[in-house]
């Protein structure tokens, strides 16, 4: 139920050249793990996650999954659900609604465990998606994601609406799920310190760049100074702006 996810050469602009979001950006995210999209505001991995779900085309370079283009590719783009504000949901209509959709387009939709999350998060079905707070809002997509059980799952910072207690919550979910069903996850966030014991591998990016990547513990090692290892949110510093210690 995962799958590998393989960007060779990717380059990427959006409309009219300014400037590329992305530049020459490679990697390879093997099946069955969860790898942290990290980097600062603006340096591009909303556009990696978009890419990955084949919700756009990369002007340069390969989007694989699974050794497959996913752009244009519904088979493919069917097994990467890419959680995000930007997911499709119907917001003037009651949540079942939406269920109804997501249930005939994601093939391991798990109808059971969906109703498990509205529980767990306190939402009813029975209201629109425009009248939830923004916690309850980013609950949605993760419970969405979460549901989909998709080969590959991008949570791109769907949890940052959530107040303290429902972010615990939602990892604690992913990691449990993760465990009984084994599947490729990609999470990004700026929380990094609240999500670095679930990531095994990471993917540090900034100006459009890939700067490091790897086994977590690996690159911790690779950071570590005077035997000591730093966090990922103090090498995602280090390389960004530099040692400000
Ligand atoms: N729709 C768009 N049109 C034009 N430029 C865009 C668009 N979306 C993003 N960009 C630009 O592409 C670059 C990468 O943006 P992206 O949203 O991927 O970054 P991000 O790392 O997800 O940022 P954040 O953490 O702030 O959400 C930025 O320079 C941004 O200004």
């Amino acid at each position: 139920m995962s799958a590998s996810i393989e960007f060779s050469d990717v380059s990427f602009h959006y409309g009219f050249r300014h400037s590329d979001a992305l530049e020459n950006v490679s990697f390879s995210v093997g099946a069955g793990s969860i790898t942290g999209l990290l980097g600062r505001n603006g340096s591009g991995k909303s556009t990696i996650a978009m890419l990955m779900a084949g919700q756009a085309y990369a002007q340069e370079g390969d989007v694989l999954i699974d050794g497959v283009p996913v752009f244009d590719n519904p088979q493919a783009m069917a097994s990467v659900c890419n959680a995000a504000d930007s997911m499709a949901i119907f917001g003037d209509e009651k949540i079942k609604n939406t269920l109804n959709l997501w249930r005939d387009v994601r093939p391991n939709w798990d109808e059971d465990f969906a109703g498990q999350l509205f529980e767990t998060f306190k939402i009813s079905i029975k209201k629109k998606p425009d009248k939830l707070s923004r916690g309850q809002r980013s609950a949605l997509h993760a419970i969405l994601g979460l549901a989909s059980r998709c080969p590959v799952t991008i949570f791109d910072e769907v949890h940052l609406g959530m107040d303290a207690v429902a972010r615990e919550v939602f990892y604690r979910t992913v990691l449990a799920d993760y465990t009984q069903n084994p599947r490729t996850i990609i999470m990004s966030s700026h929380l990094i310190e609240e999500i670095e014991d679930l990531l095994d591998h990471v993917l540090f990016v900034h100006e459009g760049k890939l700067i490091e990547s790897g086994d977590a513990d690996d690159v911790r090692e690779r950071h570590a100074r005077e035997n000591k290892v730093p966090s990922l949110t103090d090498i995602l510093v280090e390389m960004t702006i530099g040692d400000i210690s």
